[in-house]
């Protein structure tokens, strides 16, 4: 059975520009230290929505509003089905409960991110979708 995986991007205007959070994997081995959009696994009983709100409350200790798709859903290995979405959020400042780092990157960042192989592979095909984003005026 295939498991659907929901990632999110949290976006702010920060520092004169738009900015995604994006969260850097400690584990497993092959991904750690490669940066993501945070999120999991949905459980059974869950709408991607939900299991996007509980994911980034557990991970990162804010409250947010699931959202809109992203892009295409990318296949992982044979039982995962990775799916990005807008995040609106709503309340509480991220902390890094999982992973080893958080950051807010802005279009150019997030590019500079996936050229150089910093990004979890999975999620590059997200960036020209995201990079539109981060280009348009919010509110987020
Ligand atoms: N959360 C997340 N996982 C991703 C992304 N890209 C990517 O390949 N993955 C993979 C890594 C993992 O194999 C799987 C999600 O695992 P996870 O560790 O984030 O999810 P979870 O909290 O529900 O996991 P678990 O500890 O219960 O195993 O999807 C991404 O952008 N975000």
């Amino acid at each position: 059975m295939v498991r659907i995986v929901v990632a999110g991007a949290v976006i702010r205007e920060w520092g004169g520009a738009n900015r995604v959070l994006l969260a850097q994997r400690a584990y497993p081995p092959h991904l750690a230290g490669l940066w993501e959009l945070p999120g999991g696994k949905v459980e059974e009983g869950e709408s991607p929505a939900q299991a996007l709100e509980r994911e980034l409350r557990e991970e990162l200790e804010i409250e947010v509003v699931g959202g809109d798709r992203i892009g295409d859903a990318v296949p992982v290995g044979d039982d995962l089905e990775l799916r990005a979405y807008r995040a609106r959020w709503v309340a509480g400042e991220p902390v890094a409960v999982e992973h080893r780092a958080l950051g807010w990157f802005d279009d150019a960042e997030v590019v500079r991110l996936a050229d150089s192989g910093e990004m979890v592979p999975a999620d590059v095909g997200w960036v020209r979708e995201l990079v539109d984003l981060l280009r348009r005026p919010g509110p987020f």
